[in-house]
């Protein structure tokens, strides 16, 4: 496939990510390891060092905070000069830093995404604060006392905090709720909704989403499972606002882990300065630890880093995605209410696939070739049809579809479809949340699924649908949305991930000018509203797109 312009550059651009954290000697963890990441990821690092420690892969032998006013000093020169898309903050030496560091981003840094991994405990199980201590004679080492922090003062300031299970502990020990954080690890099933209630616990009392790592949990044997709660955050559907869901990865057997927890948090900031939303930037960066873990290798004697193995572009390295019911009233249906599924498999190519609320210009694109078509008569607007003209539609366009034999899907009104025998349904993940898919699956309809981004597909997955369309890809007026455009970058990458498992359509502000760089992602096929609905002539407009299509798209 021939290289595209504006995919190269978009995936040249390097936003800026700070990561405010301590300086590890042994290159495994820390700066080091943030840096390695934020390179590996495509953004630009910066740093401002809080503390140097000498370390190598078995012990830490000295810590040395830096002063107040280096600490400021690296602050400022990078708000002058090199302003970030987010920040990861790491390793914080005292209670006065910290309480300066919230201030300073708070006040200097609106709006900017701030991932706060609460370092009180290393990734290799050892506290820090221990394996400094062993460090005898060194005078600026007994000072330091990572444990007792309190990050209180980042309540509300953070996007996303990341605790590990003892760091959970540790945070819900300053908290009064009914819980004794210091008892996690004595029995495995009570363990495991002790650790629930207290990320709840903390998840609450800072006031932002978290996700708290499972990975040390001795609870967990088979799976490393965290659990991501989303606060009220914008840019993603209702649906999933407020929402709790365990995000599992196989376990990967290494003592290799040094620095996977600073690895993770500066990935998700990498991920998020690259235009995603916080649980895609959380999912994306899971499959990288996952994968750096893979590939992880032992330099020194002790445990050794993590490789950098680029975006994740296999499927198997994204978590799955359980959803926990209870708590958000959202969403109806849990993990384990899922349909029977597989809904009917599709060719891999459907052409261009219009989406029209007209039946007259239905049958114009039927005659003018689409084999793939979709009537999406919206019931929620003052020009809605009544209940008879709509079911009408419905049967005219279903005849029609039949008679010009292609793949004709209804959108929303899957009932309908059912009982005048649509080939198949299109549903987005509200649609979805509230529909009897069991009905779809036993009538033999097909179903398209709506998703907007990496945890929306991975999410749709699971429910074995027949196509999956990714959207909003540029800026449409045909519908509201609560998400921001994916863009071509994000389009490439989620069409390395699902296309091998299932048709990808893109959908959004797609037509004759940008159709050849939506070719150039990779994804299957192209779903279109305006560029035939608003053309002068439909007929001709999907005949160009048609062609334009089938010449640029590599099979
Ligand atoms: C092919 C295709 N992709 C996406 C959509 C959008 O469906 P949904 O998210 O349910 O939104 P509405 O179309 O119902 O407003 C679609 N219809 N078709
Ligand atoms: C229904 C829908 N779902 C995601 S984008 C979209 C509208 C796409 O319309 P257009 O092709 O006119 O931008
Ligand atoms: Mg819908």
């Amino acid at each position: 496939m021939a290289a595209n312009p504006l995919v190269e550059s978009e995936l040249a651009a390097r936003p800026v990510v700070w990561t405010i954290a301590g300086s590890d000697s042994g290159g495994g963890a820390g700066i080091q390891a943030d840096l390695l990441t934020l390179h590996d990821l495509g953004c630009h690092g910066c740093s401002v060092i809080t503390a140097i420690t000498a370390q190598n892969s078995v012990a830490v032998t000295a810590v040395e905070p830096v002063s107040p006013a280096m600490l400021a000093a690296q602050l400022e020169a990078l708000k002058a000069d090199l302003y970030p898309a987010a920040v990861k903050i790491g390793l914080i030496a005292n209670q006065a830093q910290l309480e300066f560091l919230a201030q300073w981003l708070g006040d200097n840094l609106p709006g900017v995404p701030v991932i706060l991994d609460p370092v009180m405990v290393a990734s290799c199980g050892d506290e820090l604060q221990h394996a400094a201590s062993r460090a005898q004679g060194a005078a600026t080492v007994s000072t330091l006392d990572f444990s007792g922090l309190d990050f209180s003062a980042f309540a509300g300031r953070a996007t996303l905090i990341t605790p590990n299970v003892t760091e959970v502990a540790r945070l819900v020990s300053g908290i009064a709720v009914p819980y004794a954080g210091e008892s996690i690890g004595e029995e495995a099933e009570s363990d495991c909704t002790r650790w629930r209630l207290a990320v709840r616990a903390v998840a609450r009392h800072f006031g932002v989403s978290l996700l708290a790592k499972g990975g040390d949990a001795r609870w967990q044997t088979q799976h490393a499972s965290d659990l991501l709660l989303l606060s009220d955050i914008g840019n993603i559907s209702t649906l999933y606002r407020g929402g709790e869901f365990y995000l599992e990865s196989p376990r990967v057997d290494t003592a290799n882990n040094h620095g996977s927890g600073c690895t993770l948090s500066s990935a998700i900031a990498a991920f998020m300065a690259k235009g995603m939303v916080l649980p895609d930037a959380v999912m994306m960066a899971k499959a990288y630890v996952y994968e750096g873990l893979k590939a992880s290798f032992q330099p020194g004697s002790g445990p050794g880093p993590l490789a950098r193995t680029g975006t994740p572009a296999s499927l198997s390295s994204l978590p799955k995605v359980r959803w926990v019911k209870e708590p958000s009233a959202k969403l109806t249906k849990s993990a384990d209410d899922m349909p029977a599924g597989p809904f009917p498999a599709l060719p891999r190519d459907l052409g261009v696939y219009p989406v029209v609320s007209d039946v007259a210009l239905l049958q114009t694109l039927l005659e003018a070739g689409a084999k793939t078509i979709q009537l999406r008569i919206k019931t929620d607007t003052p020009d809605s049809p009544d209940d008879a003209a709509l079911e009408a539609a419905i049967v005219r366009a279903i005849a029609l579809g039949k008679q010009y034999q292609a793949r004709l899907f209804i959108n929303d009104h899957w009932q309908l479809a059912i009982k005048h025998g649509a080939f198949g349904v299109h549903l987005g993940q509200e649609d979805a949340d509230s529909a009897a898919l069991e009905r779809i699956v036993a009538a033999g309809l097909a179903l398209g699924l709506s998703s907007h981004g990496v945890f929306e597909a991975r999410l749709a997955l699971e429910l074995k649908p027949s196509y999956l369309a990714l959207g909003h890809i540029f800026p449409t007026t045909t519908k509201t949305m609560p998400s921001p455009p994916q863009g071509l970058s994000m389009l490439t990458t989620l069409s390395r991930l699902f296309s091998k498992s299932l048709p990808t359509v893109a959908i959004g502000g797609i037509d004759g000018t940008n159709l050849t760089d939506v070719a150039a992602t990779g994804v299957d096929n192209i779903a279109v509203v305006r560029a035939v609905t608003q053309a002068s002539e439909p007929a001709a407009a999907y005949r160009a797109l048609a062609a334009a299509w089938e010449a640029r798209h590599a099979r």
